[in-house]
């Protein structure tokens, strides 16, 4: 059994949770764009953090993310140019904010350029961190699919309490911008067979977080 998702219209200031937001042939057609773009230009990969390969794949769009920086080419898998940012991304980024609540002007000039898509079999967990490679404070919609995990969403002073544990379920949007913009957070499990029919995964979660990068070039 996997513990009931509250609701939690408001974590803190900025974070927001809508949960089933996409609809299932939403959820689905994003896993048929993920296969495409796991098989490249620049195939999905384990990035390694200090030596060590992290447990999720990651595959890039607009720009490639390592850690800790972000380049145009990925010069830590085979030096191709990531796949452009795509548009209905940027669209769907907008009206995710308008409909987590953010002021219209914000929902409408949001332009992400950058999406780190990223997989997790059964056994794959993220640790706490903040997302702070970006030079714009711009929000994080992150949108997910397939089995649900448990989402820590903490503070911004440290990886430790308070923080809160939530479930991310297939479909769910979650916002992270304003003041809670720089909350560290992770994903301590993925719920094996949590799936719902229709999603296009039969197991595993895909998780995407659209940023502005507030880079040039
Ligand atoms: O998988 C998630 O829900 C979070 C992913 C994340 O925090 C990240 O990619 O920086
Ligand atoms: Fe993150």
């Amino acid at each position: 059994m996997i513990p009931f998702a509250p609701s939690v219209p408001e974590l803190g200031p900025g974070a927001r949770l809508v949960p089933g937001w996409l609809t299932l042939d939403q959820q689905a057609w994003i896993v048929r764009r993920f296969r495409s773009w796991a098989r490249g230009p620049v195939p999905i990969r384990a990035a390694k953090v200090r030596g060590h390969k992290m447990s999720v794949r990651t595959v890039c769009l607009g720009w490639h993310w390592q850690p800790y920086r972000y380049t145009r080419e990925a010069t830590d898998v085979n030096g191709a140019r990531v796949l452009p940012f795509p548009d209905w991304m940027g669209r769907l980024g907008r009206r995710a904010l308008r409909e987590a609540g953010y002021p219209e002007e914000e929902a409408a000039g949001y332009a992400p350029d950058t999406a780190l898509v990223n997989h997790y079999d059964d056994n794959a967990r993220m640790g706490m961190h903040q997302d702070k490679d970006e030079r714009s404070l711009a929000p994080v919609v992150s949108l997910s699919v397939g089995d649900a995990c448990t989402f820590r969403f903490g503070n911004t002073e440290n990886r430790g309490r308070p923080y809160t544990d939530l479930l991310l379920g297939s479909g769910d949007l979650f916002v992270f911008g304003g003041a809670s913009r720089l909350a560290y957070h992770g994903v301590t499990r993925v719920h094996p067979g949590t799936a719902p029919d229709g999603c296009g995964l039969d197991r595993g979660r895909i998780n995407i977080t659209m940023r502005v990068t507030g880079l040039d070039g």
